[in-house]
């Protein structure tokens, strides 16, 4: 069978994405999103996201890991499948869809995607590190020269330890660039690797670098391009939690499967 498909990117967050309302993907065929997604074989691509229709909601978004697995929720993933849907024309400028974890809103303003995220209701401290849930699980360490840092066995080594190895979880190393700007890199759970950037990991590092004193909007650097994370705190809570920044379409092609 041949499938379309589109590539998307958003910040260098890749995404190979499926227009599936007609439901003719083929979602538990796990080796299949996996060959996709693979980057010498394959499309490539950091995973894969089916758009569905939904009785409630103008769509819904089924995402997949690069290893094939159904994903959590994925913040750079979903800005991306509002631009593509409204390139499809299911939406117009603004949109509300179903996400693995739950009801998001978002809207399209130029280039720009505003996605907004489920609030966050508690930060764990794990001795100078943070852990928390932004509809992923994001560790957050903050460093000093996050550019020289070798994310692949630094983030390996926290991904794999005792506590996260069965579950997993993403790493963020996070270095402060002034009060309010960070810049950050992310290993990705799913994919096992660094992407040049996380969404879900961004909102968390920009979440917690305001446990350190930062105020909303913070702005954040990632090796893909630059996001904002704009939010209300109280405690460890965060309420209104919005995430910022641009989503393109790469290429279209179509692929035997
Ligand atoms: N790239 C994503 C995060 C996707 C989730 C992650 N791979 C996981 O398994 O937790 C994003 O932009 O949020």
């Amino acid at each position: 069978m041949a499938l379309s498909f589109y590539k998307y990117q958003g910040t260098g967050n890749d995404f190979v994405m499926v227009d599936n309302r007609k439901l003719t993907f083929p979602a538990d065929d796990e080796q299949l999103v996996k060959h996709l997604c693979d980057r010498h074989v394959g499309i490539g691509a950091d995973g894969l996201i089916l758009l569905q229709d939904h009785p409630d909601y103008d769509f819904e978004m089924v995402y997949f890991n690069a290893d094939g697995r159904l994903g959590s929720m994925c913040g750079n993933g979903a800005r991306c499948t509002v631009r593509f849907a409204r390139q499809l024309g299911v939406i117009e400028d603004v949109a509300c869809f179903l996400a693995a974890d739950g009801e998001h809103q978002a809207s399209v303003e130029r280039d720009l995607i505003q996605l907004k995220m489920n609030d966050v209701k508690g930060v764990e401290r794990i001795g100078e590190d943070y852990y928390l849930n932004t509809g992923s699980p994001h560790y957050v360490r903050f460093v000093d020269n996050v550019r020289d840092l070798d994310v692949y066995e630094e983030g390996r080594a926290i991904r794999y330890n005792d506590r996260f190895s069965a579950v997993g979880t993403n790493v963020n190393f996070v270095q402060r660039l002034s009060e309010n700007e960070i810049y950050v890199r992310t290993y990705e759970r799913g994919v096992e690797d660094e992407t040049l950037s996380c969404g879900t990991g961004v909102t968390a590092a920009a979440l917690v670098t305001s446990m350190e004193g930062a105020q909303s909007p913070v702005a954040v650097k990632t090796p893909g391009g630059d996001l904002k994370v704009l939010f209300e705190r109280s405690g460890d809570v965060f309420k209104y939690i919005y995430l910022v920044g641009p989503a393109k379409l790469v290429f279209t092609g179509s692929v035997t499967i």
